[in-house]
């Protein structure tokens, strides 16, 4: 029997660049699409403890947390995924997977960030490398047919600022505006430099505010579903 073969779709871009409020936008509108969401809360508080806070610990002390980081993003992400390309109640039609950044976001933008910078070292960014590719191709093998990007391109200065607005307590005082201008680099050289196989990718530009200006989101909703057309 041939086995199922799924469309997967990211929201990708930097902190605080506005991707949990597209993807719940994107909820509303599509209803069709199954989700997943971004596990932060899970790193927040492993086994529902607060005290045992990995972001936390990861901002606080970036070159001794950003491995481990790594792995238990990592770890978080593909135990959802498993979950969902494995799950018999899916009914065939519920094909398309649309989620808050991917698994390849995990490493292209964190893991080679933190790589580059000397928080992960070489010896641990090998042993991060022969996981990510195993794991990876145990959990998603051929199921993916295709895979689309919507990529969330925000100037890093008004990412600080949203940022600062949301004050989430691990990033309000730890989060540098180096730290968002590395991390806006690594999305352009991976989305807009690097070459990409069997992937569409939107440029979507989200400087401008669009939860509540309709005028903004109706714009960029036009893009989202030209983009999208040929999944419906
Ligand atoms: N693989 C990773 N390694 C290190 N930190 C990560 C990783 N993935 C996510 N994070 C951190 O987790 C937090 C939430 O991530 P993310 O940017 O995806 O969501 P967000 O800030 O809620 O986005 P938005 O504001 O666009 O909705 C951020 O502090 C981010 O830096």
């Amino acid at each position: 029997m041939k086995s199922k073969q799924y469309t997967l779709i990211s929201i990708e871009g930097n902190i605080g660049s506005g991707k949990s409020t597209l993807l719940r936008l994107m909820q509303q509108k599509y209803p069709d699409l199954r989700f997943i969401a971004e596990p932060v809360n899970e790193w927040q508080s492993i086994n529902g403890d607060p005290s045992l806070n990995l972001l936390g610990s990861f901002y606080e002390e970036p070159s001794r947390w950003a491995y481990t980081m790594q792995v238990y993003a990592f770890y978080s992400r593909l135990k959802h995924w498993k979950e969902v390309l494995s799950d018999p109640l899916n009914p065939e039609d519920r094909h398309l997977i649309l989620s808050e950044r991917s698994i390849e976001a995990d490493k292209e933008i964190f893991a080679v960030n933190g790589h580059k910078n000397g928080m992960i070292n070489n010896l641990e960014y090998a042993l991060y490398e022969k996981f990510y590719d195993w794991l990876c191709d145990e959990v998603f093998g051929k199921k993916i047919q295709k895979q689309m990007i919507i990529y969330l391109q925000v100037d890093p200065d008004v990412c600080y600022s949203r940022m600062q607005k949301r004050a989430r307590d691990e990033e309000k005082n730890t989060i540098s505006k180096e730290y968002l201008t590395q991390i806006h680099n690594r999305h352009e050289e991976w989305l807009l430099r690097e070459t990409h196989q069997n992937t569409s990718i939107l440029v979507l530009n989200g400087d401008k505010e669009f939860e509540s200006d309709l005028i903004q989101q109706d714009k960029m909703f036009n893009t989202i579903d030209q983009f999208l057309q040929e999944l419906f």
